[in-house]
């Protein structure tokens, strides 16, 4: 893991967005994984002010609400057109997002699972981290093999994403996922996690033993993944000056 800690998330995120940027214009056909909530919607701002190409891009996104209408404001399908897709010359058929009304669920998982490898698997995956630790809706407990599937929301996540649906109730408790084996198929991550209500997560995920009861803490077996952060989600970091000195030593030929 590299731990990347900056003095805003602002920073952080510039940093995140050139690294995604690079595989972009170096490979024009990547496959990309991304992320909802609010913590990538910078990045996706930065991203759509570089007028990258993104012709030949396909997405596959983590995760979706179950049940919610894809015209919800609030569905992860309207968060993705709203925050990048509407904004980038990306073709809609490459665009892939778990379907939440999918009549058969488990088929519907299986086919999300076929068309990322059809794809050639995803090049850079895009995540937050919930503050109980979770990556997509991966939530506690999760199996840290498992691959997309339904999984029930825990009270913390409903409860943090309350803020987007009025009240915890109105939010859905079912989720399609990615699983956290999909995850770790991806060849690169890109974590990002900012303010002090991450630092407790981020702590456990990056210094903390691998256990399915912090699913993002599985990141230590995957050899490139970077975990972008404001000093408020560093902050329980017990080796953030040993990470902030590697940073800045790091060798030019590894800076993008
Ligand atoms: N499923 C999403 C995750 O992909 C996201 O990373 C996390 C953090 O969200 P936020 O960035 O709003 O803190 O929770 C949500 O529930």
């Amino acid at each position: 893991m590299e731990i990347i800690i900056q003095a805003s998330a602002q920073a952080a995120t510039e940093i995140a967005s050139r690294t995604i940027a690079h595989v972009l214009r170096r490979k024009p056909n990547a496959v990309l994984g991304l992320a909802t909530g609010s913590t990538p919607v910078q990045l996706y701002k930065l991203l759509i002010d570089m007028n990258l190409d993104w012709r030949q891009v396909s997405t596959f996104n983590l995760d979706e609400y179950v049940g919610l209408p894809k015209a919800h404001p609030q569905s992860y399908h309207s968060f993705m057109w709203a925050n990048l897709f509407k904004h980038i010359n990306i073709d809609p058929q490459n665009v892939h997002i778990p379907d939440g009304n999918a009549p058969d669920m488990a088929l519907h998982c299986l086919a999300y699972e076929q068309k990322i490898r059809q794809a050639g698997g995803i090049d850079l995956q895009v995540l937050g981290i919930g503050t109980d630790g979770h990556i997509g809706f991966n939530e506690p407990s999760s199996s840290l093999g498992s691959r997309t599937r339904i999984k029930t929301l825990t009270r913390q996540t409903r409860q943090d994403n309350a803020r987007f649906f009025g009240n915890e109730d109105q939010v859905p408790s079912h989720v399609i996922t990615m699983g956290i084996g999909t995850i770790m198929d991806a060849r690169q991550h890109v974590l990002l996690a900012f303010g002090p209500h991450k630092a407790r997560a981020v702590a456990l995920t990056v210094e903390g033993p691998i256990t399915a009861m912090v699913p993002a803490s599985i990141l230590q077996m995957h050899p490139d993944t970077r975990v972008y952060l404001d000093p408020e989600a560093a902050a329980q970091l017990q080796r953030s000056d040993y990470y902030r000195w590697v940073f800045e030593h790091k060798p030019l030929w590894q800076r993008v």
